[in-house]
């Protein structure tokens, strides 16, 4: 699916934790704190591991959604970045050599 990206749930993250809004998840889960949001993040992880584990394909998406949402939340909350984590991801890539090796058996 093209047009919607993690960076776009950080940003609307970041609005609706801010807003206060009284119907925003979001909202809630920022003046409940880390502890709150991280727990939740730990649930969705538990439920995204036992749909894999059974073989639940539909649950594996939908639990990976709450997954990434909650993963969000917390990264906000704590004022890491989702760039933070990709440099992080970019720099171990650039580390292990997997990208010249790809670029070398393409050539
Ligand atoms: N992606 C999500 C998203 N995924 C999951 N959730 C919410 O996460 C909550 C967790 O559900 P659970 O069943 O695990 O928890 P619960 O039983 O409702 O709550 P507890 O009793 O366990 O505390 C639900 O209320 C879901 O609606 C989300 N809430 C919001 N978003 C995104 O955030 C945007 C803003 O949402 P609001 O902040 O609600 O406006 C939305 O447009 C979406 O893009």
């Amino acid at each position: 699916m093209a047009g919607f990206s993690l960076n776009d749930l950080e940003r609307i993250v970041a609005e609706r934790g801010a807003s206060g809004a009284a119907d925003s998840w979001t909202a809630r889960l920022f003046a409940k704190g880390t502890e709150k949001a991280a727990q939740k993040m730990g649930e969705e992880a538990v439920e995204a591991v036992i749909a894999a584990v059974k073989g639940d394909r539909a649950g594996l998406v939908s639990e990976s959604a709450d997954l990434l949402y909650h993963w969000l939340v917390v990264l906000a909350l704590e004022g890491v970045k989702l760039d933070d984590v990709m440099a992080e991801l970019e720099a171990r890539t650039a580390r292990s050599g997997v990208a010249e090796k790809a670029s070398r058996d393409a050539g």
